[in-house]
């Protein structure tokens, strides 16, 4: 897993992979250039666009001025706007890259813009090295860039945003951010999503052992680190390895949930599944599941059962006590999603009795209820990792890049998922595939990781086609691709 350093530590991951890998910091300057230059290969943008580079006078800047050059190398009609005075002192890589502009890229300052022209704008006037709030100057220059009416692409980070804070003042409002080495903080915020814009992340060469020496909570979390946190099975594997479960889920007019945990359960790869709903609701899971299995009350060992599940759909009225009597009668890590956080909330002495290690998954409302009113997301990841630490618990943030919350205190921001996942039982189908890799014997980390990430997948693969029409038995049906496209057996 990649992780999240700070805007501060990454001058000296930067430095020590240009000391440990004996290359000139100009040439990790050039492969983030190219990095940018490959992305901007792969869309579509038509040739006959042109270019309008902002750059600064440090590195981000630096950047700009070799992307300029890699453009205009390529046929296309460049000018950079430079964003600094006559007797401003460079970056001596931007100085470089600078002094190494074409005749034929237009070298302009960022005065001559104007905002009604046509084309693509880069913007890679400030990055990291922000320091403090923007100067007057400094929010012109971001006024100007807004003004424009053309697509906006941000180089590292949209200038004036800090990197690991919150915004307080202009930033540059990007369609797309390629962001270096590793998403910046700050681009995951929901808070910032206006000005992030589509996220790229853009590989400068930087291997995940050099940031070993970096302490950070943060990580990021791609298609690439999944399959090595499965199990494999073998083909003398049974049903009883892949697991027997129950699920709490359902209550009259809310069976939907309970079909949809179920299903998405048996499609992760359950070997049995159990549904705990009210007798006179069997009909509904009998005829639309019949691989799934029925309970109509808390009889015998719960122990039985490799992993639980409780809460969608269950209602809040009368829950907390078979929720108390649930936790009490089991001992290992159970999921705990919709009405049964709403329960937490309202009764806190029920938290501590929930096994060690279970695994809870709020959505922002329902975090609020557990967690109490919060402003903004670093609040929310501030909060919790002190809860998740105090209850030796798990926690999912869930949204666009849910956040892994573990009982370490590690947060893991997930990167798959698209906006079409948002509608009504995609967290019911999600808690289905939580249990059934915990069921399947994985750790709480790696059914989070695997679930988190499989169900942000399936969404991706489900919105492919379908869209903002994309439901979310949609997404209990592309679970089995998504094993496809991990190549996991
Ligand atoms: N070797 C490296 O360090 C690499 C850095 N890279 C790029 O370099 C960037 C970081 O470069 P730097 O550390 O030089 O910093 P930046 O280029 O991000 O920012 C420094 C500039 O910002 C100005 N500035 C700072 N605070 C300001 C404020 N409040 N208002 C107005 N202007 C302000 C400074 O005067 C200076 O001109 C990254 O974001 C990335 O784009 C990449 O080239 C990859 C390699
Ligand atoms: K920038």
């Amino acid at each position: 897993m990649l992780k999240i350093l700070s805007g501060e530590q990454v001058k000296a991951l930067d430095a020590a992979h240009v000391r440990v890998q004996q290359i000139q910091s100009l040439q990790l300057m050039e492969r983030a250039a190219l990095a940018f230059v490959s992305w901007w290969d792969s869309q579509d943008f038509d040739p006959s666009l042109p270019v309008s580079v902002f750059c600064g006078s440090g590195n981000n800047g630096g950047d700009g001025f070799a992307i300029a050059r890699l453009l205009s190398r390529s046929g296309r009609q460049v000018s950079v706007f430079r964003c600094f005075g006559e007797s401003a002192s460079l970056s001596p890589d931007a100085a470089a890259n600078l002094e190494a502009l074409p005749s034929d890229v237009e070298n302009l300052h960022w005065t001559e813009f104007d905002a009604r022209s046509s084309g693509v704008l880069i913007d890679a006037f400030l990055g990291v090295g922000l320091k403090g709030a923007l100067r007057q100057d400094a929010k012109e220059m971001v006024q100007a860039m807004n003004a424009f009416v053309g697509t906006r692409i941000a180089v590292d980070i949209p200038s004036g945003l800090p990197a690991d804070g919150l915004l307080e003042g202009d930033c540059v409002k990007a369609n797309t951010t390629v962001t270096f080495a590793f998403p910046k903080l700050s681009l995951l915020f929901p808070e910032h999503a206006f000005a992030t814009g589509a996220l790229v992340l853009a590989d400068i060469g930087i291997s995940d052992e050099e940031y070993s020496s970096f302490a950070s909570p943060y990580f990021y979390l791609r298609e690439k680190d999944i399959k090595g946190f499965h199990r494999s099975f073998h083909r003398f594997s049974h049903k009883g390895d892949f697991g027997k479960i129950l699920l709490f889920a359902g209550s009259k007019g809310k069976m939907g949930a309970a079909v949809l945990c179920c299903k998405s359960a048996l499609r992760t790869g359950s070997g049995l599944v159990t549904a705990l709903i009210p007798e006179g609701e069997r009909h509904v899971i009998q005829s639309s599941l019949p691989e799934g299995m029925c309970l109509f009350d808390l009889e015998g060992d719960l122990n039985r059962f490799d992993a639980i599940g409780l809460g969608p759909g269950i209602g809040v009225e009368d829950s907390a006590k078979m929720l108390a009597d649930i936790f009490r009668r089991y001992s290992r890590p159970i999921v705990l999603d919709a009405d049964a956080i709403t329960v937490l909330g309202q009764n806190p002495d029920l938290l501590a009795l929930i096994p060690e290690g279970s695994i809870l998954t709020p959505h922002l409302a329902e975090f609020d209820r557990l967690l109490g009113k919060t402003e903004n997301h670093p609040e929310r990841l501030a909060k919790a990792s002190a809860f998740c630490r105090q209850w030796r618990l798990n926690l999912l943030v869930k949204g666009a890049n849910s956040v892994i919350c573990l009982a370490d205190g590690r947060q893991i921001f997930n990167s798959s998922g698209s906006q079409y996942m948002a509608t009504a039982g995609a967290g019911d189908v999600l808690t289905g595939m939580l249990t059934s890799f915990l069921g399947q014997g994985y750790s709480p980390e790696q059914a989070l990781v695997c679930g988190v990430y499989q169900h942000g997948l399936a969404g991706e693969i489900a919105g492919k086609s379908k869209r903002r029409g994309t439901i979310a038995s949609d997404l209990v049906e592309a679970i089995p691709e998504t094993y496809l496209r991990l190549n996991v057996s």
